[in-house]
């Protein structure tokens, strides 16, 4: 960890946006565990900015519901909030920050001090409070961080705006752009799975692979909040960012060494490798209600009154991608994510090429390897077998790395946990480099303008189902074979 020596001094954490819902659902929450895990510098002053005139009292009264307080740990858990202040002041004035930097400095005693500043403010905020950062509460006798939230634009061109917004006021070693999926356990295991096991790297290629899913499920829908998702819409809510991110690992080649510089520069190639996706690559749905259904399963999307009448954004999307390299050249990757779906659910499904002259009767299904980042991290790897006993008979099965069975005593960190850590510890390896953003965007944008401006209409899925039938076929399309015929024999305790 790079900065760890430098844990011995003073830090401040300003959460900008402290009113907000982010922050007290996740923020506040986070900082907690954080502080009360004894992990961060133990000297660390946490700084509440937002608008809204309030006391600390009523900010903890308002995210307390949401941090979890063991028995015995309500003492830690005060102490955390004497370390805590909360300032109420605009985004847009220099002299609200001004007074912002007099308070930070009160708390910077010796002869070094560093600064993090979290902007879990909206967009439309966003040039405002990073120019007032840096004209007025800049660290002088150390580091100043931002960690910044998506959406990182809505497209090439307003993305590149703010990031050349971003490169004129910091360095990019001072950004922290967040993608939560990086801190998920089972995204970080990728790198482990893939480049420390032989037995996966010489068959992870087009000779053997037949098409990796990567799919994200949500078994809720906007729920009265989709003014703001309409605007954006799945494909830039969960595809452009977490799946892709997911991809780049995935099918990224080996970097030199575990440098954050060099496994980025690993994903900005892959990405390189890829086309802008196209209107014939794409499937869109979006949720109707579930007249069958209870409570808010009855509501369709455009049931929703914050969205607008006969939108046609996705609520549901399947992309087929091809990476044009020598490893993958020909092999579909297909993303999908959806909301108001069947399940909750992400994971990454690795299948196999049949087996090439076959001289079993019962026919060998695919091998499938499974990483399923949540819920309930697991790795399994579906296989043939001969089935137990006299008989000589083709049985499908698996090896089988379930985390709450192996790892019992084993305490999984929320993905901002881990987040928020690096980045007091200055490690960017599980943060988006500029330059992967722009990948991203050169892939998507293109066709989230045909989709707009072309008006295309969704197909229709029913709240609570496992998304348009048609996805199906996509998938079959794709060379993604469903058998339908594995079943899980669920391990009993001895
Ligand atoms: N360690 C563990 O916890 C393990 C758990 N299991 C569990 O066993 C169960 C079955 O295993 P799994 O790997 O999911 O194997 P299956 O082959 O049975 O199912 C794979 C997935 O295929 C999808 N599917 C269903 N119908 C179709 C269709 N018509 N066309 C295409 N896809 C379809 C479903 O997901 P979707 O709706 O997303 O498309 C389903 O989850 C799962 O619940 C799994 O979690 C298995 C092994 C280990
Ligand atoms: O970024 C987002 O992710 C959440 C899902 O996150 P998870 O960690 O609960 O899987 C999604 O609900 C939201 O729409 C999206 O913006």
């Amino acid at each position: 960890m790079e900065n760890k020596a430098d844990f011995q001094y003073p830090h401040t954490f300003v959460l900008l946006g402290a009113s907000g819902d982010l922050a007290k659902k996740k923020i506040y929450p986070t900082i907690w565990y954080l502080y009360r895990d004894n992990v961060l510098p133990q000297n660390t002053k946490f700084i509440g900015y937002a608008r809204t005139k309030q006391t600390l009292e009523e900010v903890k009264e308002k995210s307390k519901k949401y941090m979890k307080v063991r028995p015995g740990e309500e003492s830690k858990f005060d102490q955390f909030w004497e370390a805590n202040d909360y300032l109420a002041g605009s985004y847009d004035r220099r002299i609200d920050y001004e007074l912002l930097n007099q308070h930070i400095s009160k708390y910077e005693k010796g002869p070094r001090a560093n600064r993090i500043f979290y902007l879990a403010v909206p967009p439309t905020v966003f040039e405002d409070v990073t120019v007032n950062i840096k004209n007025a509460c800049i660290a002088i006798k150390g580091y100043t961080r931002v960690i910044i939230e998506k959406p990182f634009g809505r497209d090439d061109v307003t993305s590149e705006k703010l990031s050349n917004h971003l490169a004129s006021l910091f360095k990019e070693e001072q950004i922290y752009r967040i993608d939560h999926y990086l801190g998920k356990e089972m995204v970080q295991n990728l790198l482990t799975i893939r480049f420390a096991n032989q037995i996966f790297s010489p068959s992870w290629n087009r000779e053997n692979i037949a098409s990796i899913l990567i799919s994200f499920k949500e078994p809720f829908g906007t729920e009265g909040r989709g003014g703001y998702f309409d605007s954006f819409g799945i494909i830039r809510d969960v595809m452009q960012n977490h799946l892709l991110q997911i991809l780049s690992l995935v099918a990224m080649e080996k970097p030199v060494t575990l440098n954050p510089d060099d496994i980025r520069d690993e994903k900005v190639k892959v990405l390189r490798h890829i086309k802008p996706i196209e209107l014939k690559d794409l499937l869109v749905g979006q949720y109707v209600g579930n007249p069958n259904g209870q409570g808010e399963e009855k509501l369709g999307y455009l049931d929703d009154p914050t969205v607008p009448k006969g939108s046609v954004t996705p609520t549901y999307a399947v992309a087929g991608i091809y990476i044009n390299n020598s490893r993958w050249q020909g092999v579909p990757f297909i993303l999908r994510c959806g909301k108001a779906l069947n399940e909750r659910k992400a994971e990454v499904r690795v299948q196999y090429k049949d087996v090439p002259g076959d001289i079993f009767e019962g026919h060998p299904k695919r091998n499938e390897l499974v990483i399923r980042v949540q819920p309930g991290e697991a790795l399994y790897l579906k296989m043939m077998s001969k089935s137990p006993g006299m008989k000589f008979d083709l049985m499908e099965t698996e090896l089988d790395l379930t985390y709450s069975m192996r790892y019992r005593e084993a305490d999984v960190p929320d993905a901002y946990e881990r987040l928020i850590l690096d980045v007091f510890t200055g490690t960017q390896m599980h943060f988006v480099r500029n330059d992967e953003l722009k990948e991203a965007w050169r892939i998507f944008t293109p066709v989230l303008q045909q989709l707009e401006e072309q008006h295309i209409q969704p197909v229709p899925y029913t709240y609570g189902s496992r998304g348009p039938p048609e996805a199906d076929q996509k998938l079959a399309e794709y060379n993604f074979k469903y058998s339908g015929s594995y079943k899980w024999q669920k391990p009993t305790l001895h």
